[in-house]
């Protein structure tokens, strides 16, 4: 099987992906781990992505496309993986589409995951506050605002791309963390 998790940061992407996949015995591949290490180990793409990260931009597409193509071809991924911040903007998600037509594959389904701007702005307060010290270097103010502006420029267009496409299912984020989880599983049984 093969997800996207669709939401704004904060959303619960990543904590839902992670039972998800281990469930439904798929791999959480998140983007944005991917790039964190990336820039601790100091590679060339790390030094490449850690100013734009830090700001809240999005780091180049061919760059993390690069990075979801050699990751999904790895043997862990035979079985099926979740896709966790990625694609994040139309020209991500048609080199994806390009991608998994070329070896025959397909998207099961995209989650979209729906949380309002006003409770994503208190969970990402809450998450730096409980990280102080070792928080992440966009866990900020300015920096939030800013990738919550480009969600909604960027991203969210894909709810529309994916809807087109008949595999978009939508998920109330504000619900207890347990209630979302039952909801996915509850999508992905249909
Ligand atoms: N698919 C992507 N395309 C471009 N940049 C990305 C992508 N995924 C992650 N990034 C970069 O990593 C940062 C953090 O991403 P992520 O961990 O998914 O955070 P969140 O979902 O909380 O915004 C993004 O703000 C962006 O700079």
């Amino acid at each position: 099987m093969k997800l996207i998790f669709l939401g704004p940061p904060g959303a619960g992407k990543g904590t839902q992906a992670q039972r998800i996949q281990e469930s439904h015995g798929l791999v959480q591949l998140s983007t944005g781990d991917m790039l964190r290490a990336a820039v601790a180990a100091g590679t060339e793409v790390g030094k490449k992505a850690e100013a734009i990260m830090a700001r809240g931009d999005l780091v180049p597409d061919d760059v993390v496309v690069r990075i979801i193509s050699e990751r999904t071809e790895q043997a862990d991924c035979k079985n099926g993986y979740i896709l966790d911040g990625f694609p994040r903007n139309v020209a991500q998600a048609e080199a994806l589409d390009g991608m998994l037509a070329a070896r025959g594959e397909a998207l099961d389904a995209v989650i979209e995951l729906k949380v309002d701007d006003k409770i994503l702005l208190s969970r990402i307060e809450t998450r730096a506050a409980e990280t102080a010290g070792g928080a992440r270097a966009d866990d900020n103010a300015e920096a939030l605002k800013k990738r919550l502006g480009v969600y909604h420029e960027q991203t969210a267009p894909l709810i529309d791309y994916y809807g087109k496409k008949g595999i978009l299912r939508s998920v109330d984020g504000m619900k207890s963390i347990d209630d979302v989880t039952a909801e996915i599983e509850a999508v992905l049984k249909l």
